[in-house]
């Protein structure tokens, strides 16, 4: 590409960096979570949330569970004001939920946000400056000194306002804004700096938000920085470090994993990663890679659809398809061999009662996040093979399709799904299964077949049959034995003089179907022709030897489907 010259690497690398992290292969706890769809993801949108919007958005985030939310910037506009003094006034903040607010260090903004804070029984004033080389030099134009000064002076406006509110339980937090970008040691002094202004304690911590307020790097950077961090912040054990990833390089998820691998204590993050150009962490998505290994995330997704549905009505956003948990195809198996894994999978736990979930292709159990298999897993286009295809007769339907006869019905159904170029439903799946195979009575059908144990014949299990039969528009009566029902039956049609019916036996199976169906039997009989072609019927019926002739004459029409030796 043109112009690769233009760039080069904008974030520094801690001096000797530690990477004893990186031999922790997972994470056992939850982080403490801190929504910023409020505030963060609220500014990115193309039209923020109502007043009405936003309260509506706020119970929602309790309902999932989140413990400290971000309401807003109450100093940048009336609305975000107002909500706030809408969430106090109406007593709205549920005793276990603390409410953030983001503030600049500019004294009237901190008076502000403070105002809009009164009467609150908790709150966490969050306040920020930017730190990095970039920032310092063309926005800010200021020394390091003079950068350090406006977070410190923010931070004794904010230990003086506190203590004019006493009925307030304030915590504090600060974030170097522009962290990424913002060289180690600087980095380290400023948070020091107002480490040092805040004073905190074992049982009043502040928080301390190392945000990758832009993404520069490659994950590992990020945690280096955190570590580095961790182990150099004074009163550690009096600090929650948090973490504040966006998500510019597509890799927020990463650098928030292992930024808590690092030493990250908490994660500031979005739905679905909502917020500003690429967005910021996706909450959901850490959660459930924490589920996913069997750690409680602390945070309720089990309804996901209902989330999706609500997340995109507030922020009339989209949520991408192939999104992490949340999109609607993330479970979905279109190709074969996937297909045919997650059936063999799913089968091999429902046989053992297996207690851990280890379903090849599926990461985690669909319906821990409220999706079902039927509509959302093994879902049946021209990609598809014969196991997804069996899985959805079975599963939806009730068929145990033959294991010789699964290879034809998938390339039958597939064919249809390719030639129309769609999907194809579970319903539509059924449909052409059942116009295919199932009851197929033209040209013959049998109207009537009565029979007599015929102890004479071949042993004690023969039969007489005596069948009333329609051959392309003509009626007929057989009468014929055979050593067993179906045998008769066809002994009984091969006494047509007009046609010749060439075919032997192959295979033969029967099951019941579900107890909520009308036709309680289904049978599969394969014929072959003298030159070994197979053809497979398909019969249904309330009565279990009525459903087997069902499956022999379908077998025969399909088989004249393909010979014509029966002609009007
Ligand atoms: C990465 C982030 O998401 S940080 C959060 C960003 N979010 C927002 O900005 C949304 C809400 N913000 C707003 O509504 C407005 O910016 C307000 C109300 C806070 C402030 O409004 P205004 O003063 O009119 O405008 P603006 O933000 O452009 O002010 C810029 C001035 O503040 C200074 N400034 C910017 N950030 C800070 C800060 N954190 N601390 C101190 N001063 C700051 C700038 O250097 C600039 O100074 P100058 O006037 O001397 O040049
Ligand atoms: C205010 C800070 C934490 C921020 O939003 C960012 O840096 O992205």
């Amino acid at each position: 590409m043109k112009n690769c010259e233009k760039y080069k690497v904008g974030y520094f690398m801690p001096p000797e960096p530690s990477m004893d992290w990186v031999t922790k292969d997972h994470l056992e706890v939850a982080p403490q979570w801190c929504s910023v769809d409020l505030r963060d993801g609220n500014q990115a949108l193309i039209v923020p949330m109502s007043l009405q919007e936003k309260i509506e958005f706020f119970q929602f985030l309790v309902k999932l569970g989140f413990k400290e939310i971000e309401v807003g910037f109450p100093a940048a506009s009336e609305t975000e004001y107002e909500f706030l003094r809408t969430l106090i006034e109406q007593d709205m903040i549920p005793d276990d939920v603390t409410v953030q607010v983001l503030t600049q260090s500019r004294e009237h903004i901190i008076a502000k946000t403070f105002e809009s804070l009164k009467g609150a029984k908790r709150a966490i004033v969050h306040l920020y400056n930017s730190t990095s080389l970039a920032q310092r030099e063309q926005v800010f134009r200021a020394s390091r000194e003079e950068i350090i000064e406006i977070a410190v002076s923010g931070a004794k406006l904010m230990n003086e306002y506190a203590e004019k509110m006493p009925e307030t339980d304030f915590r504090f937090e600060y974030s170097p804004e522009s962290f990424t970008g913002t060289e180690i040691d600087f980095a380290e002094e400023i948070c020091n700096a107002v480490i040092d202004v805040w004073k905190p304690t074992p049982e009043k911590k502040v928080i301390i938000n190392l945000p990758a307020t832009v993404a520069m790097s490659m994950p590992h950077v990020y945690a280096a920085q955190i570590s580095y961090m961790s182990r150099h912040l004074h009163h550690r054990d009096c600090v929650v470090l948090s973490l504040h990833p966006h998500n510019d390089r597509g890799t927020a998820v990463a650098d928030a994993e292992l930024g808590l691998l690092a030493g990250g204590d908490r994660i500031e993050g979005t739905l679905f990663g909502n917020g500003e150009r690429t967005g910021n962490v996706d909450i959901i998505t850490l959660a459930m890679n924490l589920f996913s290994h069997g750690v409680d995330p602390q945070l309720d997704f089990s309804n996901m659809p209902e989330i999706v549905k609500t997340y995109e009505k507030y922020t009339d956003m989209k949520v991408h398809p192939r999104q992490p948990y949340g999109g609607q195809l993330v479970f979905a198996a279109f190709s074969g061999s996937h297909q045919d894994a997650i059936a063999k999978g799913m089968k091999y736990r429902e046989d053992r009662h297996m207690k851990q979930w280890m379903v090849p292709y599926l990461p985690i159990d669909p319906h821990d996040v409220g999706r079902e298999y039927d509509a959302d897993v093994i879902r049946i286009n021209s990609q598809s093979g014969k196991g997804g295809i069996a899985y959805i007769l079975e599963h939806n339907y009730g068929f145990h399709i033959p294991m010789k006869m699964r290879e034809e019905i998938g390339y039958m159904i597939k064919g249809v799904s390719d030639h129309s170029h769609k999907e194809l439903k579970p319903a539509e799946v059924y449909e052409t299964f059942k116009k295919e195979y199932i009851n197929v009575f033209d040209p013959i059908d049998i109207t009537d077949a009565t029979f007599r144990k015929n102890s004479t014949y071949k042993g004690d299990d023969g039969y007489t049959v005596d069948i009333h039969v329609n051959i392309a528009g003509t009626e007929y009566d057989f009468t014929a034995s055979g050593n067993g029902r179906l045998d008769a039956v066809s002994n009984a049609l091969r006494q047509s003089e007009l046609y010749t019916f060439d075919y032997t036996f192959v295979t033969y199976t029967e099951h019941a179907l579900e107890e909520e169906s009308n036709s309680r039997a289904a049978a599969y009989v394969a014929i072959a022709d003298s030159k070994g072609k197979v053809f497979w019927g398909v019969g249904m019926h309330q009565d279990i030897i009525l459903a087997s002739i069902n499956a022999l004459v379908s077998a025969i029409n399909r088989q004249n489907k393909y010979s014509h030796f029966i002609t009007d």
